[in-house]
């Protein structure tokens, strides 16, 4: 199915199978979130911290311009993004690259998603994949009968529960970002180097501005927190006693090795495979709900969506109707005066607001993330199968269903 989608990940343990493995995944998360793309995913078999900012630059647009030659980028042939340890600086140099080679073709910018915003990027995008993750947990654990069954109060709320994550980088930090914002409590923070463990809280945005001054979790104080307990063991986190744990780092996280120290009611899943088969069975077993990634980190690539629309229309969303917005609310609200109906300052600010391109994103991925969580709760539900297995039969009969519908020709 093409075009396709998925990211491209610099890591020192990338492997062909490890890619081809993803790739399958992102035809399958398309399909869960119907995005109308086959999936595609690429690797860099290198640590970027280990080269200077202007020879992952020149990395970057070797690898571009190998898969221009080999024909496997292009708006609609295959368009990448970010996954793990690439930016949005990586993509716009993919981008500058296929634009040189391709002599500017005024659907250039499609050749690629997650680019910074003055680089034909949308808003929204950096944080899609963590806020989905958000929306996603959100969302199925509101369902009485998902959280019942995983030991979890109903209702349930982000604001009554406790959150570990593996990962501080693009979707661990957004999904912590806006958990804390929705008063959910990190307690837990597993990076690279150690994890930080705090019953009272961990300061998530102190925290990042830390890891990203300092490239260690060593020395953070939490703002001088007396219950902060720094541990050397990355690892930990997995056993932090909390509601809801979140790998949102690399696959193979929790194995049949490791899943028995897992304390969560919840396992979710950010990143790409972070429980192994075993594990899940021995999670399963133990009464822990896993959330899959197929839906939960499919945030990401519904807005790399919305990005590629917007390159190839041309059109930044929201500017053609966000005045227009405005001015018809401010003419409820005259007429509504006219009628005798107080409408204050104050409520004529909270309620004249156009969509802008942000809100229009934030629209379609909350949307999005709903239904596909709805889906999968119904179907599992219907045929009393895992929330993992049901989002791969919608996935699967989706994928089935489009190429049947389509037939075969010549
Ligand atoms: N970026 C995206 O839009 C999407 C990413 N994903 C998946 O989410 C996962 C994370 O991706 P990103 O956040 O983009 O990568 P990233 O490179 O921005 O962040 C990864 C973070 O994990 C940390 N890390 C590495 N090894 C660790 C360990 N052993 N313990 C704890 N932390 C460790 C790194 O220091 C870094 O902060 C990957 O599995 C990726 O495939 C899935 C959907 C979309
Ligand atoms: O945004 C995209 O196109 C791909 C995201 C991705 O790599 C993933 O969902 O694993």
């Amino acid at each position: 199915m093409s075009p396709s989608k998925g990211g491209i990940r610099y890591a020192e343990s990338v492997t062909r199978e490890e890619v081809e493995a993803l790739a399958c995944l992102m035809t399958l998360k398309c399909a869960v979130v119907e995005v109308p793309y086959g999936g595609a995913k690429g690797g860099v078999a290198i640590n970027r911290g280990d080269y200077s900012p202007a020879e992952v630059e020149r990395i970057t647009r070797r690898f571009t311009t190998e898969l221009h030659r080999r024909h496997l980028i292009g708006p609609d042939v295959d368009v990448p993004a970010p996954d793990f340890g690439t930016t949005a600086g990586d993509m716009a140099h993919i981008k500058d690259t296929y634009m040189q080679l391709e002599g500017q073709s005024v659907f250039g910018a499609a050749c690629v998603t997650g680019k910074p915003v003055g680089q034909g990027g949308i808003r929204g995008r950096e944080e899609a994949t963590g806020l989905g993750v958000y929306f996603g947990i959100r969302e199925f654990l509101s369902n009485k009968a998902v959280a019942a069954g995983a030991g979890l109060p109903t209702p349930w709320s982000v604001a009554a529960s406790t959150f570990a994550i593996q990962g501080l980088g693009n979707v661990g930090y957004w999904a912590a970002h806006f958990i804390a914002k929705n008063g959910g409590r990190v307690t837990a923070v597993g990076e690279r180097d150690g994890t930080v463990l705090d019953a009272a809280g961990v300061d998530v945005e102190a925290l990042k501005a830390h890891l990203v001054a300092h490239k260690s979790v060593a020395g953070f104080t939490n703002g001088d927190s007396p219950s902060l307990v720094l541990v050397a063991d990355p690892a930990a986190v997995l056993a932090a006693d909390v509601d809801v744990l979140i790998p949102a780092a690399l696959e193979g996280a929790i194995t049949s090795a490791n899943a028995h120290v897992v304390r969560a009611k919840v396992v979710a899943e950010a990143a790409n495979g972070p429980v192994t088969a075993a594990a899940d069975d021995v999670l399963t077993a133990r009464g822990i709900t896993v959330l899959p990634d197929l839906v939960l980190n499919a945030g990401g690539v519904l807005v790399s969506y919305f990005e590629v629309s917007k390159a190839l229309a041309g059109l930044r969303f929201g500017r053609l109707t966000q005045r227009a917005e405005e001015a018809a609310m401010e003419n409820l609200l005259s007429t509504l005066q006219n009628h005798g109906i107080t409408i204050t300052d104050r409520d004529r600010r909270r309620l004249v607001i156009g969509a802008d391109e942000r809100a229009h994103v934030y629209s379609g991925l909350e949307d999005g993330m709903c239904a596909a969580c709805g889906e999968t709760v119904k179907v599992a539900a219907e045929k009393g199968i895992s929330l993992r297995i049901a989002a791969y039969y919608t996935a699967v009969s989706r994928v089935a269903n489009a190429l049947g519908s389509r037939g075969l020709w010549p």
